[in-house]
């Protein structure tokens, strides 16, 4: 196992929505709310989940499996141990990654008690040969195991519990087809508005004994990207701002500086964001132009701009997925305060 602390790590991106360091996921824990009802936004999750789990309690059976997709850090984690919780039941929590051999798998589920959650993060990651012992597993509550070696190698199936897997993966689209079939209940995270992180932004700020008025906490919601991480992670950067610098309450105007010494700027986008729209921009004339190219040009890799830097700049409408690659919208000319091309494809034009 590597070490890590916070002084040898290197420098987070502040809008980054993965989890710094094991401190900050110590924090996020002590942050992470433990009910449905504490859960903000996803309304439209949050009211299906609250009819299955109560139709699964009244039953006594276990909840149907649940898959949940969405960009990092929008409350995946969360939900699962949420989905627990409110069913009452034990939590078991593994990743695609660690489990590297069809035996990890089935050490934890023939361990599950009757009903209980199975937590698999990063699902879309497991190996093809885990993922088969899943399938049975699944379906019918079974396994089927190998026993011993070379000739003498018989498979005997075990019964198991009935359980739920809770599966979370922020890229639904890599996930098989049998597996992805195999989740009666799926669920897409969606981005926050403003006012819901404002809401974390308060649940947070007094969790941490953090002193702020309503104006302070929606700046810094405003600022962060649609993600409740990234929320909590400006929150704590700015509280210190306001201890050294201010009287230690988080206003509106401690919010502005602080996050303006932290390179975020009003629309909560960070160097990254602005080096990507840069890079369409200035280097590629707009776009159209493949993820291959912007990753080379900004240093960054495919994945990570798929993944985290590019949903919330499409979400915004400030980048275009096309099939012959990505367009920066005129909002991306007018935020880096360029003046957009008179182009002939008509793109800008009736707006110009
Ligand atoms: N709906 C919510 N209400 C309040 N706080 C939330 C909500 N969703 C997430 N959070 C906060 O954001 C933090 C990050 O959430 P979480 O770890 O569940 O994200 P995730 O989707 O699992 O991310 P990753 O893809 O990186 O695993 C949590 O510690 C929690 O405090
Ligand atoms: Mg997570």
């Amino acid at each position: 196992m590597s070490i890590q602390t916070d002084d040898f790590a290197p420098a987070p991106r502040m809008v980054s929505a993965a989890p710094a360091s094991p401190k900050e996921e110590a924090i996020e824990r002590a942050l992470r709310p433990k009910l449905l009802d504490e859960y903000v936004g996803q309304t439209k999750v949050r009211e299906q989940l609250e009819i299955f789990i109560g139709a699964a309690k009244m039953r006594s059976e276990a909840l149907d499996h649940v898959l949940l997709f969405g960009p990092p850090g929008l409350g995946k984690t969360t939900l699962s141990h949420i989905i627990a919780q409110e069913l009452g039941v034990n939590l078991r929590q593994t990743s695609g990654p660690v489990l590297e051999k069809p035996k990890d798998l089935a050490a934890l589920l023939t361990n599950l008690e009757p009903n209980d959650v199975l937590f698999i993060d990063e699902i879309h990651r497991l190996s093809p040969v885990v993922e088969e012992i899943l399938y049975p597993a699944l379906e019918d509550y079974q396994i089927d195991i190998m026993i011993g070696e070379g000739p003498a190698a018989r498979s005997i199936k075990l019964d198991l519990q009935p359980f739920t897997l809770v599966g979370a993966t922020t890229r639904a689209g890599m996930l098989t087809n049998p597996l992805r079939d195999r989740f009666g209940i799926v669920a897409r995270l969606e981005f926050y508005t403003s006012e819901e992180l404002a809401r974390i932004v308060k649940r947070s700020a007094g969790l941490l004994n953090a002193p702020m008025d309503a104006e302070g906490g929606f700046e810094i919601a405003r600022r962060s990207r649609g993600t409740p991480r990234i929320a909590n992670r400006l929150l704590r950067r700015v509280r210190d701002f306001a201890d050294v610098k201010g009287s230690g309450t988080i206003t509106q105007d401690i919010a502005n500086r602080a996050l303006a010494m932290l390179d975020v700027d009003p629309q909560g986008f960070d160097l990254m964001d602005r080096k990507l729209l840069e890079a369409v921009i200035h280097r590629f004339d707009g776009g159209p132009v493949g993820l291959d190219n912007i990753a080379a040009s900004i240093g960054e890799e495919r994945d990570t701009i798929e993944d985290v830097i590019e949903p919330y700049l499409i979400q915004q409408g400030f980048l275009q997925r096309t099939p012959r690659g990505r367009i920066a919208t005129l909002a991306a000319y007018r935020h880096l305060g360029v003046v957009p091309p008179k182009t002939d494809s008509g793109l800008f034009e009736p707006e110009l």
